[in-house]
């Protein structure tokens, strides 16, 4: 399931992110891309070590945690540390797929791919997050503040950047339940078992839906 938040990030959140990350240097983006990726990759990163990076990335973490839409469709178990990328004129990242395991000492498998932007598609040209999906192709380029979040197992792009700079936030998730399917059939069960609770209280039906809810969560999570 490919998901779309509006205003993950509300216009302050993207105020106080700015004025963080305007005091940080930007370095080479391939120093945080694998083997193969770096081969297609040309961006720029928020240097990773400076505390304003650093400060940066726990408020979009926590953004992202306390984000109700997040935990119902990702179901995270783990968030890998965010990454602040521009893409500048004449920049791109080619087709690649993510690293599957990413991490040193604290391994995650990457379960769902996010961009959140962080400026205006006016800004800019180009620029399109692109997922090659069986012979067809989905574009994004969203309003600042929105984010996509898409299966890690699909190819995709960045398209170069004709005019402007593009800035966006990225990151990647590993999920309580690892296939992209059984996370989708999870969170129809359970907006339906919300909306029964709604219209009709805990009735039996209720129940009954929330007893498969659960055991389909034991069957498919890896906790
Ligand atoms: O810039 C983006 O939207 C995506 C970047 C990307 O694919 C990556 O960092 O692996
Ligand atoms: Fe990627």
């Amino acid at each position: 399931m490919i998901l779309t938040i509006e205003n993950l990030l509300s216009g302050d959140d993207l105020a106080r992110l700015r004025g963080l990350l305007d005091e940080v240097d930007y370095v080479d983006g391939r120093k945080t891309a694998g083997w193969h990726a770096k081969l297609v990759k040309a961006n720029e990163q928020s240097d990773g070590r400076n505390p304003k990076t650093a400060a940066a990335r726990d408020l979009v973490t926590s953004i992202l945690r306390a984000n109700v839409t997040f935990n119902l469709t990702v179901m995270p178990q783990a968030i890998r540390p965010v990454l602040f990328s521009r893409y500048r004129e004449g920049m791109s990242y080619g087709a690649h797929i993510d690293d599957a395991i990413m991490g040193r000492e604290v391994l995650a498998r990457s379960d769902v791919s996010m961009t959140i932007f962080l400026n205006a598609p006016e800004d800019y040209d180009g620029g399109e997050l692109i997922m090659e999906l069986g012979g067809g192709e989905l574009r994004y380029k969203l309003p600042a503040g929105a984010a996509v979040f898409y299966p890690s197992n699909t190819l995709h792009r960045v398209a170069e950047v004709t005019r402007g700079q593009r800035e966006v936030a990225v990151t990647w998730a590993q999920s309580i339940v690892r296939s992209a399917e059984h996370r989708e059939i999870l969170y129809d069960i359970d907006k339906v078992r919300r909306s029964l609770f709604r219209e009709k209280g805990k009735d039996r039906d209720f129940d009954l839906l929330s007893k498969t809810h659960a055991n389909l969560m034991r069957l498919w999570s890896d906790v």
